[in-house]
């Protein structure tokens, strides 16, 4: 297959040839030979989306989402490779429940990883051994599903996955600095008021600590606030930004009630302007959605009632490029690849993956950057059915590739002539752990 005259992320056009599931060749004027020809001219190439932290709830809750649904919606929004986190039911801290959760992963249409949990019930030399992408969310305070643990446990989690060259990230809060008198309140800014900047600022420190003290590197997950970006940063550690830290705040709060509900909780819109700006200045090393998808029914309750989470795997990159078309946000489309392909491959040492070039998988999303379309909940195809982004402008792709296999066509990209083609197609691929058999820390 040859892609031909795509511009790249960094302005360049190029053609691509992809044979079986790799890139072959990047370049100009390259001759098509006995292969299927893609024209890209005036269309925008981008590597797809290492998504490294999603909630896809199965095993426990396929009424949130399972691992179908969760992975079209990403292959939809463009992100080829997601990292699922421990927070199910079973939770994921043993050798079982990782096999059990790895037999769900084999409905995803994209590649996974899976990420382990520890609890003070884990298993670490067992779940430590299977092939995961790394331990994490380590909760330091409790989210959705209460897996918080102390501080003692922290430390050896983080031992164990040192000596085995795990990566850790971590979900840092420390409920000693949440501000109980915000619980007299039942307003939905409640829970940004009750989990506090200073809770996030303060955990983030500890972790780095630690982390110093036994010389290992942490990632911090979705980092809130510049306290918590600044401090990990400065430890030499790396952060994830997610999409509703950087493009909502408080302020919005008043239209999403306890639907933008969530942990860290979204903050004022001078704190988001600081996150935004360290985001564009690459202090940031990664976007990651934390797709946390909860019901509506769920959702519509009391402030101190729903369950925290929004989702965000299918929205993240359209809005990223939404917002890289406007030269006044910062935000380049080259800075757009590195914070969703080039830094997570970096930061979790997936080597296979994160650019357009020869010898990397061909895991390719196709954009047309001269048009937006508004983001609707009901087209969306996570099973939650709704987004805290409805009516934002957003650049969905026209197709999706995971290794050399377009896995997505959008219904209203299709050819014009086939008047039947305008649903979204899905195309049958099996994705695989990206931690598989040729992963080098298993050899
Ligand atoms: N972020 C959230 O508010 N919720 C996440 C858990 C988490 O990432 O802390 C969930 O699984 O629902
Ligand atoms: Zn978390
Ligand atoms: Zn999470």
């Amino acid at each position: 297959m040859l892609i031909r005259n795509a511009t790249l992320p960094d302005g360049r056009q190029r053609d691509v040839r992809v044979r079986g599931e790799s890139i072959v060749e990047v370049g100009r004027d390259l001759d098509a030979s006995d292969e299927h020809v893609i024209e890209a001219t005036g269309k925008r190439l981008f590597p797809g989306m290492i998504d490294a932290h999603v909630h896809f709830r199965q095993p426990g809750y396929p009424h949130k989402e399972t691992w179908e649904s969760g992975s079209r919606a990403a292959a939809a929004g463009g992100v080829t490779t997601v990292v699922d986190q421990p927070n199910t039911d079973p939770p994921t801290i043993d050798g079982e429940s990782f096999d059990e959760k790895a037999e769900f992963a084999a409905d995803s249409v994209v590649d996974w990883g899976i990420n382990g949990g520890v609890t003070a019930d884990w298993i670490p030399n067992v779940l430590l051994r299977r092939r995961l992408f790394a331990l994490g969310e380590v909760f330091l305070a409790d989210s959705t599903g209460d897996m918080g643990i102390e501080a003692d446990l922290f430390a050896d989690a983080l031992e164990a996955a040192t000596d085995n060259d795990v990566p850790v990230t971590v979900h840092a809060e420390d409920a000693d600095y949440f501000n109980s008198d915000a619980k007299a309140r039942d307003d939905a800014d409640a829970w940004s008021a009750f989990r506090t900047a200073k809770a996030e600022a303060k955990a983030v420190e500890r972790a780095c600590a630690v982390a110093k003290e036994h010389d290992a590197t942490i990632h911090i997950a979705h980092t809130s606030t510049l306290e918590g970006v600044d401090i990990a940063s400065e430890a030499g550690m790396t952060t994830e930004v997610t999409p509703h830290h950087l493009l909502l705040s408080r302020r919005d709060l008043s239209e999403l009630g306890t639907f933008g509900r969530m942990n860290p909780p979204l903050r004022r819109e001078k704190r988001r302007q600081k996150l935004y700006e360290r985001v564009v200045d690459g202090t940031v090393d990664m976007i990651a959605t934390d797709h946390a998808p909860h019901t509506r029914e769920e959702k519509d309750a009391s402030i101190w009632d729903a369950p925290s989470g929004v989702p965000g795997v299918e929205t993240v990159l359209p809005l990223l490029l939404a917002e890289a078309r406007d030269p006044d946000s910062g935000l380049t489309y080259e800075r757009v690849r590195d914070l969703t392909a080039r830094n997570p491959a970096d930061v979790f040492g997936i080597q296979q993956k994160g650019a357009i070039e020869a010898g990397k998988d061909a895991d390719l999303v196709l954009v047309d950057t001269t048009e937006t379309s508004e983001i609707s909940g009901e087209t969306l195809h996570s099973k939650c059915g709704w987004t805290p982004f409805e009516g934002y402008d957003a650049v969905f792709p026209e197709w999706t590739m995971v290794r050399g296999t377009v896995v997505y066509e959008r219904g209203d990209a299709l050819d014009a002539a086939d008047t039947t083609a305008q649903e979204d197609v899905f195309y049958d691929h099996q994705g695989e752990n990206v931690r598989g058999a040729d992963s080098e820390r298993l050899e």
